[in-house]
C-alpha cells in the first residue's frame, strides 16, 4: 500500500466521500471499533513525489492502517481503530530530509533530478500463457458485462462495489473534511466501445472513471498486438493516447500476474522484479508518463502496482530502493544507466522485464542520446548469458528473448532531425517512409520478433487531424508587432509561443509583460521551481483564458496541457521533428488547435524545406503521380496591416521599456560580477575606467553596445514617463475604423459594439483571420 500518485482531485474526493459514507454506515453499526485519539495513532510517513513536495503549503504525508474517521454532528472528527486496513492521511510539516526536489524540465537527462510514485505489491516473473489469460479475459469480460447490466438496472445499489481497498486513499492538501460534503460521486462514462479489446474489468473501470470513452486509433491498434506477445513499433500523432497505447498492456499484465500469484508476502515484495522499463529522452516527459499511468492504476480498483522514477535529483541509494519493490520503472536513460550499473543484482532483475518501452524512440535513438541507451540494451541483453559479467556463456546468448519491445513516436524518420538551416540537402525521401524508419529501427534495438508490427495509425500526416497550420510573413524588424498583433487577433485562446532561444523568451515575455498580457516564461536556465510555477500558472484550470506561455523547445515534446489553442512560433525550428512536436501541444486528444509560424524573409528557405518534409505524401498525392513533390504550402494569414500599423506606437513604448530594463539588468550584472572579481583581487573597481579600457562604444560591435548602454541609463522619471504613456494607449481599444462617416453610414453594428461583441482590443469591425 502507499500512496497514489498524482490522483485526479475530482475522484479523490467521491473516492474519500464514499469511504465516509462507508465508515457512517460502518460507525453506527459496528462493534469491532475503538475510539483512539489522533496522537495515539500508529502514523508512518509516506514517501513524496517531488512535484507534491515543491506545492507550496503541502509538506508531507503520513498514512495509517486500520483506522476509520468519523464525523461529528459539531463538524469535530475522530478515529476508530477497526481490523480492516484502511489509510488515512494528514498533512505534516516538512522533516529534515524532504529536501529533494524534482529538477523540472530539460531537454536532456542530465541526471541530476527526480521523483517517485510509489504504489502497492505485486509478485515475481511468471511466463505468459496466452491461451489460458485469454480465456481468463474473456470470463472477466463476461462479468464485466453483467456487473454493468445490474448495474444499470440498480445504479445505487452498485455505489459501494467500486470503492477502492482504503490503503491506497489519500487525501490532498487543503480538502477539508466538510469539503467532503459537497461532492457528489462520479459516475464515470460508458465504455463499451472498448469491448474486443480484451481488457480486465479493473482496466474498464479506470477508464470509465477517467472518462475515456473509446479507445484513440492507436490504443486500438496497438493493445490486441501488445496483448498477444508481439513487439510493436507505432507511430501516431502528438496527443493521440501513445501512452496507454503501451500502458494498458502492462497494466494488464501486471493484473494477471497478480492474478496468478495472488498477494505478497513481504519477504517476496522485496525479492520481486518490474513488468516494464520505460525509457524516455526527457525529465518532463518521465514524469508525465509516471503521472499518466499513475493514474490508469490510482482509477482501477484494487490495482496496486507501483512505479518508480529514474529520472535524477534524488539520492542513487533512494532510487535504488525504489527500484527493489517496482512493478513498473519510468527513467531516462542516463540515470537509469547510472543505478543499473553501480547497483547490486539490479541488471539481472530488469533483465526480466516482460516489456521494454522506448518512448519518443526517434529522440532517444538520435546520436548523442544513444550512448546509454545503447549500455541499458547491451545490459538487458546480456542477461540471456544468465550473467551478465560471464563471457564465456555465449551459447546461451542465443537464446531468444522472452522480451517484448514497445517502440512509440509521432515521428520516426531520421531526416527529420536534419537543421532546415544550412547547406545540408535532404535526402528528397519521404519522412514517413516506413521501411527506412524500420530498418533503423531494426539496426538500433534487438527485437524478439523478427518482424515487429509496425502499426502507423497516421500514414498520410504525422500532424493531428485537428491542427490548422498558417504562416505569417512579415519584415525581420517587425516580428514582435506581428507575434502582439497575432496574439491581440486571437484573445482567449491558450497559446504557447516557441523561440529558439532562452534570450528571445526572456525579452518576450518582458515585452508582453508591459504590453499587460498574461505571460509566463518556460526555459532551461530557469530555477526549477520558477519553471513548475510558470506551467502551473498557465495551466491551472482557473487561470486567465489568453494565457501565453513563452518557451523555448525545452517544452516540444510531452508537455500535456489541456485547453492549449495554439501554437506560435517566433522563430521557426531548426529541425522539421522540433516542428511537429511543438505544433503537437495544441490539437491534443481529438480537439482542434491552430499552429502559426511567424516567418522573416531569411526564414523563407527554412520554410519550404519544413513545409516539403512534413507535407511531403500530400504534396504527391496532390500531384496524383510520381513525379517531383510540390510543396504544400501552410496557408498564409492575411494580418490587416491597419492593425499593424497602428498598434505600432504602443508596441514602440513597449519595445523602449523592455529593452531598457534588460540593459538594466545586464549592467547590473556585469557591475556584479567585475566587482566581486575585483575584490577578489583585492583591487578598486571602476566601471568608468573599465569601459575605457574595453573600449566601449569604439569600433566592431561598439554600436550595439552603446545602445545598450544608453537604454540602461534611461532614467527612472523617463522611464515612468514610458511607462505612463503605454498605459494610455493600452486603456483605450484600438480603432481599426469606426468614424463619424462610419456609423453614420450605418456600416457598425452599435448595440452589438455596446454589447462588447467582438474582438475586446479593437474598436470596429476586425475582419477574422479565416484560420
Ligand atoms: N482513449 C482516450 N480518450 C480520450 N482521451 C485520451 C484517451 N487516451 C488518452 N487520452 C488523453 O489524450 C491526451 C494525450 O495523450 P498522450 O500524452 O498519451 O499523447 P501522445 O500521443 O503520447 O502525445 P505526444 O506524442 O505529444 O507525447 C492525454 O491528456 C490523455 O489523457
Amino acid at each position: 500500500m502507499g500512496q497514489k500518485r498524482a490522483r485526479d482531485p475530482k475522484a479523490q474526493v467521491a473516492e474519500a466521500n464514499k469511504r465516509k459514507k462507508a465508515v457512517k454506515s460502518d460507525a453506527s453499526s459496528s462493534d469491532n471499533h475503538v475510539s483512539v485519539g489522533v496522537e495515539d495513532l500508529n502514523w508512518k510517513e509516506v514517501a513524496m513525489p517531488d512535484r507534491m513536495e515543491d506545492a507550496e503549503g503541502f509538506f508531507g504525508l503520513e498514512e495509517i492502517e486500520g483506522v476509520d474517521i468519523i464525523k461529528q454532528s459539531d463538524g469535530g472528527v475522530h478515529f476508530k481503530a477497526k481490523s480492516g486496513k484502511p489509510t488515512q492521511s494528514i498533512i505534516k510539516p516538512p522533516s529534515e530530509d524532504d529536501g529533494e526536489e524534482w529538477g523540472g524540465f530539460s531537454d536532456e537527462d542530465s541526471s541530476k533530478k527526480s521523483p517517485a510514485t510509489e504504489k502497492t505489491p505485486a509478485a515475481t516473473e511468471v511466463k505468459e500463457d496466452k491461451k489460458s489469460k485469454k480465456d481468463k479475459k474473456k470470463e472477466q469480460n463476461k462479468a464485466k458485462k453483467e456487473e454493468q447490466k445490474s448495474k444499470e438496472q440498480k445504479p445505487k445499489e452498485q455505489k459501494p462495489k467500486e470503492s477502492k481497498p482504503a490503503q491506497n486513499k489519500n487525501i490532498k492538501a487543503g480538502l477539508s473534511f466538510a469539503a467532503l460534503d459537497d461532492v457528489e460521486e462520479d459516475d464515470g462514462v460508458d465504455v463499451s466501445a472498448w469491448d474486443g479489446l480484451n481488457l480486465s474489468p479493473e482496466t474498464f473501470t479506470a477508464l470509465s472513471k477517467m472518462k475515456f470513452s473509446s479507445p484513440s486509433a492507436i490504443q486500438k491498434a496497438s493493445i490486441p498486438a501488445i496483448l498477444d506477445g508481439h513487439d510493436v513499433v507505432g507511430k501516431a500523432s502528438t496527443g493521440s493516447g501513445k501512452t496507454l497505447a503501451f500502458g494498458i498492456p502492462i497494466i494488464e499484465h501486471y493484473l494477471d500476474k497478480r492474478g496468478k500469484q495472488g498477494e505478497q508476502s513481504d519477504e517476496s515484495e522485496k525479492n520481486k522484479t518490474p513488468i516494464a522499463l520505460i525509457l524516455s529522452p526527457t525529465r518532463e516527459l518521465a514524469h508525465q508518463l509516471g503521472k499518466h499511468i499513475g493514474e490508469l492504476i490510482a482509477n482501477s480498483p484494487d490495482t496496486n502496482a507501483r512505479i518508480a522514477l529514474i529520472t535524477g535529483g534524488m539520492s542513487i541509494q533512494k532510487q535504488q530502493r525504489q527500484l527493489a519493490t517496482a512493478d513498473i520503472v519510468v527513467g531516462t536513460p542516463g540515470r537509469v544507466w547510472e543505478i543499473l550499473s553501480t547497483g547490486t543484482g539490479l541488471i539481472r532483475k530488469m533483465q526480466k522485464i516482460q516489456f521494454l518501452v522506448v518512448d519518443e524512440a526517434d529522440r532517444l535513438l538520435s546520436e548523442g542520446h544513444f550512448k546509454e541507451v545503447e549500455d541499458i540494451l547491451n545490459a538487458l541483453d546480456k542477461h540471456q548469458a544468465g550473467d551478465i559479467a560471464d563471457a564465456d556463456q555465449e551459447e546461451e546468448e542465443e537464446a531468444p528473448s522472452h522480451r517484448q519491445t514497445l517502440v512509440f513516436s509521432a515521428t520516426f524518420h531520421k531526416d527529420l532531425q536534419q537543421k532546415l538551416a544550412g547547406k545540408s540537402r535532404w535526402s528528397g525521401d519521404d519522412m514517413l517512409d516506413n521501411k527506412a524508419s524500420m530498418e533503423y529501427l531494426l539496426k538500433k534495438l534487438n527485437f524478439r520478433e523478427e518482424k515487429p508490427k509496425f502499426i502507423d495509425v497516421n500514414p498520410e500526416s504525422q500532424m493531428a487531424i485537428g491542427l490548422k497550420e498558417g504562416i505569417v510573413e512579415c519584415p525581420a524588424m517587425e516580428k514582435d508587432l506581428y507575434l502582439y498583433s497575432v496574439l491581440l487577433y486571437y484573445p482567449k485562446n491558450r497559446t504557447l509561443v516557441f523561440t529558439n532561444s532562452i534570450s528571445a523568451v526572456r525579452r518576450i515575455t518582458q515585452l508582453l509583460q508591459a504590453l499587460q498580457l498574461p505571460v509566463f516564461a518556460l526555459h532551461s536556465n530557469m530555477a526549477q521551481k520558477a519553471r513548475l510555477r510558470s506551467i502551473e500558472r498557465f495551466s491551472s484550470p482557473t487561470a486567465n483564458p489568453s494565457s501565453i506561455l513563452v518557451a523555448t523547445d525545452v517544452a516540444a515534446r510531452g508537455l500535456d496541457i489541456k485547453g492549449i489553442n495554439c501554437v506560435i512560433h517566433y522563430h521557426v525550428p531548426r529541425t522539421a521533428d522540433a516542428y511537429v512536436h511543438r505544433s503537437g501541444r495544441t490539437a491534443r486528444a481529438g480537439e482542434s488547435g491552430k499552429s502559426i509560424l511567424i516567418c522573416a524573409p531569411d526564414e523563407v528557405v527554412g520554410v519550404a524545406r519544413l513545409a516539403g518534409k512534413i507535407h511531403a505524401k500530400k504534396a504527391k498525392k496532390a500531384d496524383g503521380a510520381d513525379g517531383p513533390s510540390k510543396k504544400v504550402p501552410l496557408e498564409s494569414l492575411d494580418i490587416d496591416r491597419r492593425v499593424v500599423s497602428r498598434l505600432r506606437p504602443r508596441m514602440a513604448l513597449a519595445k523602449r521599456i523592455t529593452d531598457s530594463t534588460i540593459a538594466k539588468e545586464k549592467v547590473n550584472t556585469e557591475d556584479n560580477w567585475l566587482r566581486a572579481a575585483a575584490d577578489d583581487l583585492g583591487v578598486e573597481y571602476d566601471s568608468d575606467e573599465f569601459d575605457q579600457s574595453k573600449g566601449r562604444g569604439r569600433g566592431r560591435g561598439g554600436g550595439r553596445e552603446r545602445r545598450d548602454k544608453e537604454a540602461s541609463e534611461t532614467s527612472k522619471s523617463e522611464m515612468a514617463g514610458l511607462r505612463a504613456e503605454l498605459k494610455q494607449h493600452l486603456a483605450q481599444r484600438v480603432n481599426i475604423g469606426v468614424s463619424e462617416k462610419y456609423l453614420t453610414a450605418g456600416r457598425i453594428d452599435i448595440d452589438a459594439l455596446l454589447r462588447g461583441e467582438g474582438n475586446d482590443a479593437f474598436l470596429g469591425h476586425l475582419d477574422p483571420l479565416s484560420f
